[in-house]
């Protein structure tokens, strides 16, 4: 039956019962055979295939974690690209050398030791969960969304095109990763490659800052924000005014550089003739530079200054005693000579009633014989007698009494504000003497008032050459009308160089003659060179000045031991005090303080003048400008507080070019501080002298006396300002 069934099913029929069942036998062994090596294949197949799945669960892990590696330093790994070598350069030894098997997993191997384990099982995990399916996909889709954000960047960016053939090199050879012969080298490769680009995107950021930090200082149209370290932080220099940075410098030794009379250009053989008169023969350095200065102002009329402009105004500065006084009333007493009319054209302002009227004095020596009137007024008189000094009324109206008016600034406004018929409408010179001690008094507002004064509009003054407007601008039309000007004129023997305070003066287009040689220091920023911006005075050629450092007790028998040992005649003795000044008053000498009247201090002043007095003991009061002739010594018994005091002190000795000789005691405390304070003044070295004690002990007892003396005079004094 069976075999029945296998004839029907072979469809052969055979005569042979026998062979026909031998045949059918093989072909059912053959077919046996072939099922079963069929089978063997198969089972074959699905152990290859499920092993090199799970090693391609492996790389592929690896390879997307690489890929995400390489992604993320993938825009380094392009710029490198761009300077150094091309993408297809780095990308052809991978795709040419293709390893055999046995090398193949030489390099797999390497390869997994160094794939960090946490995220070689993470990544297992999930591919575990998803299924071998979904994780193809998921790489394939891994890998094309990094190419196209990759395209995507290139599309923004154009230039960046080789990166772009790179990338899709790569998804070319992922997309083939399929196949287990190309795609293991390639593997090799990129790992490495990612060792390699990691090593050189370093390198390349290293490049490139450098590259960057070039270019930003090379480059001057970059500006580079936050580098401020290298910059160098430029000083801010004082810079003084042109006028008081370039000075005319005047001539500080009076005895070398005496000029005569006869030598300065445009003076009136009238003048000279006055000068010789009082035993000038030859003017000192100060008077042979600032007389030519003023009278060229007037050079070419009375109305306006040279060329038909405003004259400048001129600032002096020369050391005490050097004959500033006379420079100024010379070239004023000239001008005004000419004048038809009595005005007050020259208005001289001093600080003190002593110096006004040692000035009013040398005024009226040179003007004596040529007409002109000149007027004090300090308050040395009544305020009615003074007006009466002024002012005059006629039918016609007030008219002045004075050319040129010497006073105190509070005086002044005074008769400005009171005084009928006083005018300053035609005032052409403005004198302020002692100008830095003036300049402390600008609080009193006098110069505003003697300026708005000068140019106070008068209904009568229309269209004529006394009409005056304040001036201005100095355009065209200002200057289309001649009118007076007014010149002012400052002197001092410490006048500060301080442009702030100068302000103050108001000053036209100044010239300053100056003798204070002002040491240059050289910038080491430019290696050019700028004024010294500190104050610096100037001392009187002839003065010689020591210090002598002692206590409180041996001051007194110090001042005795230089009267009575070493018989020095007229010595000027400053205290800081009144109460001081009369610790000598039981010896010879005299006090001079604002205790006394006016003509008290006249009297004193006069008798020491004479010689009638060895010792005058002053406060601060003649330490200005007062001219006493033949001091040959002065002593600071209290050290002055500030150096403009102590160089006016001391000026009252070596005036007009002669010697003098200055002692300045000092407490052990003091010393140092004081000789600091010269120093920085650059006022030139005090000498020591010491005092034995010795030579002071035989005064003892003599001053003792005086002391006693002293206590009357004190309790006395007492009782009268209690009256
Ligand atoms: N050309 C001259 N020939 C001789 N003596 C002169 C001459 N000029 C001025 N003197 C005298 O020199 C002395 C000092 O002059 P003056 O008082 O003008 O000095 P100063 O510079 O104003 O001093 P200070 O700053 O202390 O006021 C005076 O006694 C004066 O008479």
């Amino acid at each position: 039956m069976s075999l029945f069934v296998i004839n029907r099913y072979l469809g052969d029929e055979v005569d042979s019962t026998e062979d026909r069942a031998k045949a059918l036998l093989e072909k059912l062994r053959q077919q046996a055979k072939d099922r079963q090596s069929q089978l063997k294949c198969k089972e074959q197949n699905v152990k290859e295939v499920s092993k090199s799945y799970s090693e391609e669960v492996v790389e592929d892990t690896v390879e997307i974690k690489n890929h995400s590696e390489e992604k993320k330093k993938k825009p380094k790994k392009r710029k490198k690209n761009l300077s150094d070598e091309t993408p297809t350069e780095m990308e052809k030894p991978s795709l040419d050398a293709e390893p055999e098997e046995g090398e193949e997993l030489k390099a797999k191997k390497p390869r997994k030791k160094k794939i960090n384990k946490e995220q070689q099982e993470k990544s297992i995990g999930i591919e575990a969960q998803e299924g071998p399916n979904k994780k193809v996909h998921k790489k394939e889709s891994t890998i094309s969304a990094s190419s196209e954000s990759v395209q995507s960047e290139d599309a923004k960016a154009p230039q960046k095109k080789k990166p772009k053939q790179r990338d899709e090199d790569f998804s070319k050879e992922s997309g083939d990763s399929t196949n287990g012969d190309t795609k293991v080298p390639l593997k090799k490769n990129n790992g490495t490659e990612v060792e390699e680009s990691s090593a050189q995107t370093e390198e390349a950021k290293v490049d490139q800052k450098s590259q960057r930090k070039q270019n930003s200082s090379t480059d001057p149209n970059f500006l580079l924000l936050g580098g401020f370290e290298a910059k160098p932080v430029q000083k801010v220099l004082p810079v003084l005014p042109q006028w008081l940075a370039k000075p005319n410098l005047v001539q500080k030794d009076i005895k070398h550089n005496l000029v005569s009379v006869h030598d300065i250009p445009g003076l009136d053989p009238y003048i000279i003739k006055k000068l010789e008169a009082n035993k000038v023969k030859t003017f000192f350095p100060v008077q042979a530079d600032v007389i030519p200065a003023i009278l060229d102002s007037c050079a070419h009329g009375f109305l306006v200054g040279r060329g038909g402009y405003r004259p400048n105004d001129i600032c002096v500065s020369a050391p005490t005693g050097s004959g500033k006084t006379l420079a100024f009333v010379v070239p004023i007493v000239q001008v005004l000579t000419k004048r038809v009319v009595c005005e007050v054209r020259a208005l001289v302002v001093l600080p003190t009633k002593e110096l006004a009227q040692q000035v009013c004095k040398v005024f009226n020596v040179y003007a004596d014989g040529t007409g002109l009137k000149v007027v004090l007024i300090a308050g040395h008189k009544s305020f009615a007698k003074e007006q009466e000094t002024l002012v005059t009324k006629k039918i016609f109206g007030f008219c002045s009494l004075a050319d040129i008016l010497v006073c105190t600034p509070g005086r002044l406004v005074d008769h400005i504000q009171k005084t009928e018929g006083f005018t300053l409408r035609h005032l052409r010179y403005l004198v302020i003497d002692e100008a830095d001690r003036m300049i402390d008094t600008m609080s009193q507002d006098w110069l505003p008032q003697v300026i708005s004064a000068a140019y106070k509009a008068e209904p009568r003054d229309h269209g004529t050459l006394f009409a005056r407007k304040m001036p201005g601008v100095p355009t065209a039309a200002n200057y289309g009308q001649l009118q007076l000007p007014l010149q002012k004129l400052l002197f001092s023997a410490t006048l500060t160089h301080n442009p702030e305070k100068l302000q103050k003066l108001g000053l036209y287009q100044p010239r300053l003659f100056t003798s204070i040689y002002k040491q240059l220091k050289s910038d080491p920023t430019d290696g050019q060179t700028q004024p010294a911006t500190s104050e610096n005075f100037s001392l009187p050629q002839g003065l010689t000045h020591y210090y002598i450092p002692c206590n409180l007790n041996s001051k007194p028998l110090i001042l005795l031991h230089f009267l009575l040992t070493l018989r020095f005649s007229r010595v000027l003795c400053f205290t800081n005090s009144k109460e001081s000044s009369h610790r000598f008053g039981g010896i010879s000498v005299a006090e001079f303080s604002s205790r006394l009247s006016p003509g008290e201090r006249k009297k004193t002043l006069k008798e020491f003048e004479q010689g009638k007095l060895q010792l005058l003991i002053s406060t601060d009061a003649t330490a200005r400008g007062i001219d006493v002739t033949g001091v040959k010594c002065v002593i600071n018994y209290d050290a002055p507080q500030y150096i403009r005091v102590y160089v006016h002190r001391v000026g009252r000795t070596a005036r007009g070019g002669t010697t003098g000789l200055a002692f300045t005691m000092l407490l052990r405390i003091q010393e140092q501080r004081y000789l600091n304070m010269m120093r920085e003044a650059g006022v030139p070295k005090l000498q020591k002298q010491l005092v034995m004690s010795e030579s002071l002990r035989q005064f003892e007892q003599r001053y003792e006396e005086v002391l006693s003396q002293l206590q009357r005079v004190v309790k006395q004094e007492r009782a009268q300002k209690r009256c």
